[in-house]
C-alpha cells in the first residue's frame, strides 16, 4: 500500500487525480493511492491509476490500471493531470506515456459504457497531448488498442516494441473508434489502411503498423490533409457517430458478449474449477461415423495436427468421409487456412479403421450426440427446428422462413442448414424417437404421443431429397454435392400436395410470426435448461449460441436478445402460443420466465431466482 499527498483538490471537490469517494473530515488535500486506502487521518479514499514520475528531463505518464490498463476515468484524469502538469514543469523537456505491466492501454474501459459519463473525455486529453510544446512519445507494447491507440495516435511519437499489437477492435463491440481515430489513423496509414483496420478490428503487429506509419519513431507526421472533411469537422461527425452507436442495442450487445466469452471460461463443478483443472496431453484422437459431422472434426483433429483414426462399420461410408475429408483438407489449403505442411501431414495422422480395437489405447473419442434431450444447444434447437417445420405446414415456403431467419441475422436459414447436415439426418433422429415410443409414423401421422407431428420432411425423405448431397432437398443444387441453393417449384408443390392430403387450410405467414416462434420457442426453452441448472447462467446459453450457431454477435445471443426485447412481452407471446398451440411442449411457458418476467428481474439477477436463492 502507497500514500502519498499528489494534490490539493479543495475540500468536497472532484478530486481531479482519482475517485473521490466522501470527506467526513475537514481536510484541505486528498490522499491518494493505487488501492482503496483507509487513511488513519481521513476517510478519504482515491485511487490513483496513472503514475507520475520525473526521471533526468523526461516526464513518464505510466498508466496502472491492471490489467490491461483500460482508460477508465480514472485513469483519463490521471492522463489529463499529468499532461498539464508535465507541460508546467520547466525541468521536464519531454513527455513519456506508457502502460505499467502487460500492456499500453487497450482501449475504453468497456464496463464505464453503461454508467452515467464523466469528463475528461479521450479526445480533451489527446488534444492537450498534442498541444504541449514538449515532444510527447507514446511508448508502446502489448495491445494497443481503441482509445489507447487513439491516444497513441494524438502523441507526437509512437515508438513500440516488435511484439505490441495495436488495432482498433471497437467495431467488434458496435462502435467505431472515438476519439479521432477515424480522423486521424487514415491521415497516418492511409485511406485502405484506415478503412480495412477500422472495418475488420484486427490487430496488427508494430512491425505491420509500422509499415503503415502508424508507429513513428522519427517525427512528428503532419497530418493536416484531410480527405472529405476539415479535422475539425471530421471529429465533430465522429463524436456524434460514436454517441449514436454507444446508445445502440448492438453496442450493447456486443459489450455483454465480450463479457460473456470471459465469465464462462471461469466455470465451476463439484468436483473442481477453471482454476483447479489441470489440461491432459491429447495425443491420439478417435471419431466415430464417417459422416458429414464426424467427417468435419476430423478435419479440425488433423488441422491442429492431431492423429486421428476414423471409423466406420460400413466401407462405403468409410470411403466417402475419407474422400470427403481430403476435398476439405486440400480446400483449406488452397485458401490458405491451414498450411501445405499441414496439409501434407494430414495424410499421415489420418487412420481409417473398421475395427474398434484400434480404439482402445485413443486420448480422446468427442461424442457425436443427435438424440438426447438433456444437452443445452440441441434441447434448445429442437423447438427452433420443429417451428419451422410447422410454419411451412401453416403456409410459409422454406425459402421464406430462411430469408426472414436470414435477415434476422442468422448466417444461414434454418432449412439450408437441413440440407446441409442431411435431411436423412433430420429422418432418422424422428424415427429413433418413433421407435423408443413403439410407434410407427406415417406421411399422414400428425400426433405422435400426443404431441404434434409434421410429416414433411419424411415426405422429401422417401422422395430421395436428401439435401446438398443429392442435389435436392428443401432447395435444389447445381449438382449432387452443390453448394448453390436455388428455390425449386417442386418443393412447392410436394408441400400444397401434403396440406391437401391432411387438409390443412394454408394461410399468410407474417415475418413477425416467424422471428417469434422460432426465436421465442427455443428461449423458452432456455429458461427451463436453466431452471433444471443444465446451464448455470444464461451467459452459458448465449456463448454456445455465439459459437455453435453463428447467431449474430449484435444481438448478444437469444437470452440477451430476450432480455432486451423485454420478458414480459415475451412471456405474453409464449402465453399466446401456447393457447394456439396445445399440442406443443414447447410453448409451456417456463416457470421461471414467468417469474421473472412477472418481477421485472434484471438479467444479472436471474439465476438468484432460477437457484431458488431469491423467490
Ligand atoms: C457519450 C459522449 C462521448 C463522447 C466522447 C467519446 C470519446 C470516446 C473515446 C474513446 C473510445 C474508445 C473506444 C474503445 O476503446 S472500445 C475498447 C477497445 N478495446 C477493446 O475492445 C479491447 C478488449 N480487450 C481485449 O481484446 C483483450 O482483453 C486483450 C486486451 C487483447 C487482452 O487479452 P487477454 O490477455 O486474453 O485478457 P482478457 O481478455 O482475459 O482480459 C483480462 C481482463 O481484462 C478485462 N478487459 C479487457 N479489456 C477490457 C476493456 N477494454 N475494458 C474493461 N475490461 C477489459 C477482461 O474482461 C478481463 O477481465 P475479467 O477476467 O474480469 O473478465
Amino acid at each position: 500500500m502507497r500514500s502519498k499527498v499528489v494534490c490539493n483538490c479543495r475540500l468536497g471537490s472532484k478530486c481531479r487525480t482519482g475517485v473521490f469517494i466522501s470527506v467526513p473530515l475537514r481536510s484541505t488535500f486528498c490522499v491518494g493511492t493505487s488501492y482503496i486506502l483507509a487513511v488513519k487521518v481521513s476517510y478519504i479514499v482515491a485511487v490513483i491509476m496513472v503514475d507520475y514520475k520525473v526521471q533526468g528531463s523526461f516526464a513518464i505518464l505510466e498508466v496502472n490500471n491492471p490489467p490491461v490498463n483500460a482508460l477508465s476515468h480514472a485513469v483519463r484524469s490521471g492522463l489529463n493531470d499529468g499532461i498539464e502538469k508535465a507541460s508546467r514543469d520547466r525541468n521536464v523537456k519531454a513527455v513519456i506515456v506508457c502502460g505499467k505491466g502487460a500492456t499500453f492501454p487497450a482501449g475504453a474501459d468497456i464496463r464505464e459504457f453503461s454508467k452515467p459519463k464523466k469528463e475528461p473525455w479521450l479526445p480533451e486529453i489527446g488534444h492537450k497531448m498534442e498541444k504541449c510544446e514538449k515532444p510527447v512519445i507514446a511508448a508502446i507494447h502489448g495491445t494497443c488498442l481503441g482509445g489507447g491507440l487513439e491516444i497513441a495516435l494524438f502523441c507526437h511519437y509512437r515508438i513500440a516494441l516488435k511484439t505490441a499489437r495495436v488495432g482498433f477492435p471497437e467495431v467488434q463491440l458496435g462502435l467505431l473508434p472515438g476519439a479521432a481515430g477515424t480522423q486521424r489513423l487514415p491521415r497516418v496509414a492511409g485511406l485502405q489502411v484506415a478503412m480495412d483496420m477500422i472495418s475488420s478490428g484486427r490487430h496488427v503487429l508494430a512491425t505491420e503498423a509500422k509499415k503503415y506509419g502508424i508507429i513513428d519513431e522519427l517525427c512528428l507526421k503532419a497530418v493536416k490533409a484531410s480527405v472529405d472533411f476539415p479535422y475539425e469537422k471530421g471529429l465533430e461527425m465522429e463524436t456524434e457517430f460514436f454517441k449514436q452507436l454507444l446508445g445502440s442495442g448492438q453496442s450493447k450487445a456486443q459489450q455483454y458478449a465480450f463479457f460473456a466469452e470471459r465469465t464462462i471460461a471461469r466455470w465451476e463443478m463439484p468436483n473442481g474449477n477453471y482454476r483447479t483443472a489441470v489440461a491432459k496431453p491429447v495425443k491420439s484422437t478417435a471419431v466415430i461415423g464417417a459422416g458429414t459431422m464426424g467427417s468435419g472434426i476430423v478435419v479440425c483433429l488433423l488441422s491442429a495436427g492431431i492423429p486421428v483414426y476414423l471409423m466406420e462399420q460400413n466401407e462405403k461410408f468409410l470411403n466417402n468421409g475419407l474422400k470427403m475429408i481430403k476435398s476439405i483438407m486440400e480446400g483449406s489449403v488452397k485458401l490458405g487456412k491451414v498450411s501445405p505442411e499441414v496439409g501434407r501431414k494430414a495424410a499421415t495422422l489420418l487412420k481409417p479403421t473398421m475395427n474398434y480395437n484400434d480404439l482402445k489405447d485413443v486420448d480422446l473419442i468427442p461424442v457425436l450426440v443427435k438424440t438426447c434431450r438433456g444437452f443445452l444447444a440441441n434441447r434448445m434447437h429442437g423447438p427452433f427446428g420443429t417451428e419451422g417445420t410447422f410454419l411451412v405446414e401453416e403456409g410459409a415456403l422454406p425459402s421464406q422462413v430462411d430469408r426472414v431467419m436470414e435477415d434476422f441475422g442468422l448466417p444461414i436459414g434454418p432449412f439450408k442448414v437441413r440440407d446441409l447436415s442431411g435431411v436423412d439426418i433430420a429422418y432418422k433422429i424422428k424415427q429413433e424417437v418413433a421407435k423408443l415410443l413403439g410407434i410407427k409414423t406415417t406421411l399422414q401421422t400428425r400426433f405422435m404421443n400426443g404431441e404434434r407431428y409434421c410429416a414433411l420432411n419424411d415426405r422429401l425423405f422417401h422422395l430421395g431429397r436428401l439435401g446438398r448431397k443429392t442435389g435436392k432437398g428443401y432447395y435444389k443444387y447445381e449438382k449432387a454435392g452443390g453448394k448453390i441453393a436455388t428455390e425449386d417449384s417442386d418443393v412447392t408443390d410436394i408441400i400444397e400436395k401434403h396440406c391437401k392430403e391432411l387438409g390443412i387450410q394454408r394461410r399468410q405467414i407474417s415475418s413477425q410470426e416467424i422471428v417469434e416462434r422460432m426465436m421465442y420457442s427455443c428461449i423458452n426453452e432456455g429458461f427451463k435448461i436453466l431452471e433444471d441448472g443444465i446451464a448455470v447462467r444464461p451467459e452459458d446459453i448465449d456463448v454456445c449460441y455465439l459459437y455453435g450457431f453463428s447467431f449474430p454477435r449484435y444481438l448478444g445471443g437469444p437470452m440477451f436478445y430476450a432480455n432486451q426485447i423485454g420478458l414480459q412481452r415475451v412471456y405474453e407471446r409464449i402465453c399466446y402460443y401456447h393457447e394456439n398451440f396445445p399440442y406443443s411442449p414447447h410453448w409451456v411457458p417456463s416457470r421461471l420466465l414467468r417469474k421473472l418476467a412477472a418481477k421485472s428481474v434484471p438479467m444479472n439477477e436471474w439465476m438468484a431466482y432460477a437457484t431458488g436463492s431469491k423467490l
